[in-house]
């Protein structure tokens, strides 16, 4: 996979560079490329925004860089890239999109800043992209930069061979509707608080029981709707 993003802070992105997705990056897992998108602007002060039209507070991000970055960007190759906008007024972000977006060839983050981007940046965009605004909840940040941290490493960590152990992606939380089950490590008493017993037992067929129970409970106590569409599936849960 291909994924590019496009930001006036590209700095923000470094903690790309870390861990399990810088170490995707390296091997060659990953083709990640950040662009500063003042490389196309063309006045002596690089400028990216302007004041709003019909006013009102804060400015507005400029349509010609985003055009012409989104047109180089979409040149590189003969694919229609996903291009995703992170912001508030988005579609919500969830574990089967970002399932969704780990399979796509390209992927192009746009990360808006001040009161956004003009609007006909996505309707210019849609020639040569599939558009896509994208929530990761009801709040606002100052930029997309912090949400594409997010996105990304929720969609790159799904990838083939990033995260060493496949096996540790089964049984997440979301992955099949319910909330993971809670994890101990030694010691076995730790401050007068021990490790439940069954998970000393060594027999599997009851620690798995046990752990798919404590799924269902910590999924009705904390995401009682998360729960009442996984009962709705699984009748019999
Ligand atoms: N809620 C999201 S993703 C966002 C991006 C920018 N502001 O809020």
């Amino acid at each position: 996979m291909r994924l590019d993003v496009i930001s006036i802070f590209p700095e923000y992105l470094s903690p790309l560079d870390l861990s399990l997705i810088g170490k995707a990056r390296r091997d060659g897992l990953l083709d990640l490329r950040v662009h500063d998108l003042r490389t196309w602007t063309h006045d002596r002060h690089r400028t990216v925004d302007d004041t709003p039209y019909g006013g009102g507070a804060g400015m507005v991000m400029k349509p010609q860089p985003w055009s012409e970055a989104l047109d180089s960007l979409a040149a590189d190759d003969d694919s229609r890239p996903t291009l995703i906008v992170p912001g508030p007024g988005g579609e919500r972000f969830t574990q089967q999109i970002a399932r969704e977006l780990a399979g796509k060839e390209r992927l192009v983050f746009a990360c808006g800043r001040y009161e956004g981007i003009d609007e006909r940046v996505y309707e210019y965009a849609a020639r040569d992209y599939d558009v896509r605004v994208l929530s990761l909840g009801d709040y606002v940040l100052n930029g997309g930069e912090v949400a594409v941290l997010a996105m990304v490493e929720a969609i790159a960590r799904l990838l083939p061979g990033v995260i060493g152990n496949a096996e540790s992606l089964v049984e997440e939380s979301h992955e099949d509707g319910l909330l993971e089950y809670p994890v101990y490590t030694k010691p076995a008493d730790w401050n007068g608080l021990v490790v439940p017993e069954i998970l000393l037992s060594g027999d599997h067929g009851r620690i798995a029981a046990w752990r798919h129970q404590q799924r269902l409970e910590r999924t009705s106590a904390r995401r009682p709707d998360m729960y009442a569409a996984y009962r709705l599936s699984h009748p019999d849960a």
